[in-house]
């Protein structure tokens, strides 16, 4: 037996057909692009999104985190069109969110798969139905036989195959963790929106629920966004993104970082740190682009960052010297336009360690003169990757006394 909260809920989606069925013609399956959201009225309006930029691709997997309160849930439920987009653009599935009628959003809303927090299940439906609802709001494409024969398939995959006619009451919380997880996928959705999938579930099944994510994403190219505090399942993230105060603060390609583990180990300031250690501090380096002409660093400023070029050419242009090789003071005459051309770095180089390592000013400026990409570690961090450095030196100049 259904409960009448079901059946209207089934019957308002049933009522309208699927509108927004457009494909993706290579475009990113999520956009967001300068977000902007706020609760409350009044007095009490409160902005808790600023300014965010995002794009998931087909198949990937990212990872979404970032303390309690700084906005995930509300930019998970803002992609999964369960709120209005208040300022800035988001398109889903091509769908632009900031324009759509409610009947396009209702229509795209059965392309998306959600796992909660709170499981949301119907307490008087059995596993198999509460996961067969997300095939029953579909627009009539299977017989019941096939709906049932792909819903025992997901439970299945989740490890529920012996609770298939269980009802939530007669479940644990990670197994009503997993009819949630299967409900979320049964019907294959382009996108999959995660919020904290695998809080209840213990190690195994956490796995497990997180390789068929992998499995989804890889082999129907499902666009997965995962929002948690499991370091656990960190590994099958393509990205990761953490957000901050409201704001996406850093957003990591974590193929892009053992590629530039690599690039950092052959740095001869880091060659004794090992490339899987150099990957991990890679992934808190922030990515930039620049356009030609563009500076990346002014000479006199404080040096903060220790860049590395991912792709272009800069200059590094050092100011007027005497014939001793003193930079003149810069209230010599014509000292900002005197500035010469010393060098020129591309794909692998770095600079900006000088003013890090003597704590000193910046002693030069650095301009793109192609179109480039720097990925930059903060002075913290850099700082922590040169103790390693240190410690490896001193482990192999030990190692060699002793010998
Ligand atoms: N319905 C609401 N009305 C008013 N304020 C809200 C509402 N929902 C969330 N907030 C506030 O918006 C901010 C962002 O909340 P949100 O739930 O998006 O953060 P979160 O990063 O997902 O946190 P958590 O990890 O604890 O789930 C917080 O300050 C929260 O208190």
């Amino acid at each position: 037996m259904r409960d009448s909260t079901t059946g209207k809920l089934l019957r308002r989606f049933k009522s309208k057909s699927v509108e927004a069925d457009r494909l993706l013609d290579g475009s990113a399956a999520i956009d967001v692009c300068g977000v902007n959201h706020f609760y409350g009225s009044g007095d009490a309006r409160k902005q808790v999104l600023h300014d965010n930029h995002l794009q998931v691709q087909p198949g990937e997997i990212v990872i979404m985190t970032g303390q309690s309160g700084s906005g995930k849930t509300t930019l998970l439920t803002l992609i999964g069109t369960l709120r209005r987009v208040q300022e800035g653009q988001l398109h889903v599935l091509g769908e632009p969110l900031h324009l759509a009628r409610t009947s396009q959003i209702n229509a795209l809303r059965m392309r998306l798969g959600f796992i909660f927090q709170a499981h949301n299940l119907f307490s008087s439906l059995t596993a198999l139905q509460n996961v067969r609802m997300a095939l029953e709001l579909q627009p009539g494409r299977h017989s019941r036989a096939e709906q049932n024969r792909r819903c025992e398939e997901m439970l299945t995959a989740v490890g529920l195959g012996d609770r298939i006619h269980y009802k939530p009451k007669g479940l644990s919380g990670g197994q009503k963790q997993r009819v949630a997880v299967a409900r979320g996928l049964v019907h294959q959705p382009k996108i999959l929106l995660a919020d904290e999938p695998t809080a209840a579930l213990d190690e195994k099944s956490g796995r497990d629920v997180v390789n068929l994510f992998q499995r989804e994403a890889r082999e129907r190219g499902t666009a997965i966004v995962i929002v948690t505090h499991d370091n656990r399942i960190l590994d099958v993230a393509d990205r990761i993104v953490k957000m901050d105060f409201g704001k996406i603060a850093r957003d990591t390609n974590l193929g892009e970082a053992a590629l530039l583990g690599e690039m950092l180990h052959r740095c001869d300031l880091f060659t004794n740190v090992s490339v899987s250690t150099l990957t991990s501090f890679a992934r808190k380096m922030k990515r930039e682009e620049y356009l030609p002409g563009q500076r990346i660093v002014t000479y006199g400023d404080v040096g903060d960052r220790f860049y590395i070029i991912r792709e272009g050419e800069v200059v590094v242009r050092r100011p007027p010297s005497n014939d001793d090789g003193e930079t003149l003071p810069e209230s010599t005459k014509g000292f900002a336009n005197s500035f010469t051309d010393v060098a020129r770095l591309s794909e692998g180089d770095f600079f900006g360690e000088t003013a890090l390592l003597n704590n000193a000013p910046r002693n030069a400026h650095v301009d793109a003169v192609t179109e480039s990409v720097t990925y930059s570690l903060d002075a913290e961090t850099f700082k922590e990757v040169m103790s390693e450095q240190k410690s490896m030196t001193e482990e192999v100049r030990s190692a060699l006394f002793s010998e």
